[in-house]
């Protein structure tokens, strides 16, 4: 009997023949998104006052079923961007998770936030399909690639301007994903093969990662003080989906965390010139007159 990720595989695979005959790579490379600029993912989550959270459209899985089926994804992708996102995640898996290239296409529309798709990468041809449809980042999930595959793919994503997170749920996985072409380390605290969800999958494998790497906690954060733990290990993003979207309206939820989140801690550089700055014109801005 396959594990969920291996029938998600096997499926994929078929999929991807199918879509290649329909769409071909050339529909894609002449889109408009194509040649657009990406935004970065690294960058928006090192900004001085970012959330780090990059908050997740998904509808159902394999191991909730329908999570959310009612809210609209333009609703959701723009309330969440409004409500401080550093990023936004969309799932275009349709079988296993509900969505479509479609729902990237339409959150793209309009938004000015880092995007990134989320689907089971097996081939150049997904990636071309991601760019064009208005992807800014991929992810590579180590389960289902060889090194070899996360070489070839990283590079291939980072040469059409994409960065690349590389998933990875132990240190054998890391070990493949440590390759030079990857931007960002994401270590699921969801095993794929079961679903179980665990927190210490993150805080164990931190500092395993090399520190050319930014590190974001993928799956199972419940509240805000996960993020605040996660962030001691070193965590510089957190990949959320359940806990805003089983609510009614997921946005909402997630204004509700940034206002909890505390301030991140001043990199030394900001807090010297912020002393500067409270002397001179700081309190007037903060002050209501
Ligand atoms: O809904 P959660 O537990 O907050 O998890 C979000 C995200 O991490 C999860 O959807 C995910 C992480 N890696 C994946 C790979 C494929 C599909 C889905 C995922």
């Amino acid at each position: 009997m396959l594990n969920i990720l291996e029938q998600i595989v096997v499926f994929k695979r078929t999929e991807i023949s199918l879509r290649m005959t329909h769409y071909p790579e050339s529909k894609w490379e002449n889109t408009p998104e194509y040649v657009r600029k990406c935004y970065s993912l690294k960058e928006s989550l090192r900004k001085g006052n970012a959330s780090q959270i990059i908050a997740e459209f998904k509808r159902q899985s394999p191991s909730k079923g329908i999570i959310n089926n009612k809210a609209g994804v333009v609703e959701t992708t723009r309330g969440y961007a409004q409500a401080g996102a550093s990023g936004l995640s969309i799932l275009t898996d349709k079988k296993f998770f509900g969505g479509s290239v479609q729902d990237l296409q339409i959150a793209r529309a309009g938004l000015e936030v880092p995007i990134l798709q989320k689907d089971f990468i097996l081939t150049t041809y997904q990636i071309t399909e991601a760019k064009g449809a208005g992807a800014d980042v991929i992810l590579l999930i180590a389960a289902i690639l060889t090194e070899g595959q996360i070489r070839e793919l990283s590079q291939f994503a980072q040469e059409l301007g994409m960065e690349v997170i590389c998933e990875v749920h132990n240190e054998q996985e890391l070990q493949k994903a440590l390759v030079p072409t990857v931007d960002i380390i994401g270590v699921n605290n969801r095993d794929l093969r079961t679903f179980r969800t665990n927190l210490e999958i993150a805080k164990n494998l931190a500092d395993k990662i090399p520190s050319e790497f930014l590190k974001i906690a993928e799956s199972g954060i419940e509240k805000v003080e996960d993020i605040v733990m996660l962030r001691e290990f070193g965590y510089e993003g957190f990949l959320i989906g359940e806990s805003f979207m089983q609510h009614e309206k997921p946005a909402t939820i997630l204004a509700e965390w940034v206002q909890n989140l505390p301030p991140l801690p001043k990199k030394a550089i900001t807090e010297s010139s912020d002393i500067g700055m409270e002397e001179s014109n700081q309190t007037s801005q903060d002050e209501p007159n």
